[in-house]
């Protein structure tokens, strides 16, 4: 059995790295194909060999490029806890996430009523899936309390804009205050260079989600080192 999503982010953070979760992500609604050529299986396993703790798969095909085959593939091969990133919205997609092979689940405070949120949350865990309760606002912040989120993330864009705004990192900086005192939390999107992950983590985050910066770099690797350790002029 693979380990759990936030067990292998602790255990990367306390080896003294900045935990970086790599974004697998075929096409950027900003930026367009992220891919050029690359087969992201190829990556994803470059990006584990790099010392990545996990991976996120997004699957949502008509913006972002991706599918569940894609998940199924990056999950069997990689071996690392792997999270979906989607637009859930009903129990079906729980159940078909964990026989993809994924660890954990996005659920999405800004989609749907609290009463969905919460039932889905109650199913991912009954099915052995860890949710992921994604906020943008200090109010979505309060609500993944609530609903008793011990992995939380401020996405520091608005995925109602499909990331077409200009999020930064200044987002968890105003927003890491009002996550739940226990949870794990990880600051995504927009996060380009060493030195904005480590503002990220000055700020509380215990761990970056990262794509566009790691895909558009000349090397991945290099990109992906320099991140984790929160240092150097890469990017
Ligand atoms: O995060 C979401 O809510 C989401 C839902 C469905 C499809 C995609 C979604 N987000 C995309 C991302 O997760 C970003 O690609 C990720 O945070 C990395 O961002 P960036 O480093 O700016 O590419």
């Amino acid at each position: 059995m693979n380990t759990k999503f936030s067990d292998s982010i602790r255990a990367k953070k306390q080896a003294g790295f900045i935990p970086v979760i790599p974004d697998i992500k075929c096409t950027s609604p900003k930026e367009g194909d992220l891919l050029r050529g690359r087969d992201p299986a190829e990556v994803a396993k470059l990006l584990a060999e790099a010392g990545a703790p996990a991976l996120s798969v997004v699957t949502e095909s008509k913006n972002f490029g991706g599918s569940l085959e894609l998940l199924e593939r990056i999950a069997t091969s990689t071996k690392l806890p792997t999270l979906r990133k989607d637009f859930i919205t009903c129990v079906d997609d729980l159940k078909i996430t964990k026989d993809c092979g994924a660890e954990a689940i996005l659920l999405i405070c800004a989609t749907q009523p609290f009463s969905s949120l919460m039932k889905l949350y109650e199913e991912a865990l009954k099915i052995g899936l860890e949710p992921l309760v994604e906020a943008h606002t200090k109010e979505e912040l309060i609500l993944a309390g609530k609903i008793g989120a011990k992995l939380v993330g401020i996405n520091n864009r608005n995925i109602l804009e499909l990331e077409r705004d200009d999020g930064t990192v200044s987002a968890t900086e105003l927003l890491a205050k009002y996550k739940p005192d226990d949870a794990i939390l990880i600051s995504e999107s927009s996060i380009q260079t060493p030195a904005q992950a480590q503002a990220a983590v000055r700020a509380g985050a215990d761990a970056v989600l990262i794509g566009t910066a790691i895909w558009q770099a000349e090397n991945m690797r290099e990109c992906y080192l320099a991140l984790s350790r929160g240092m150097g002029d890469y990017v």
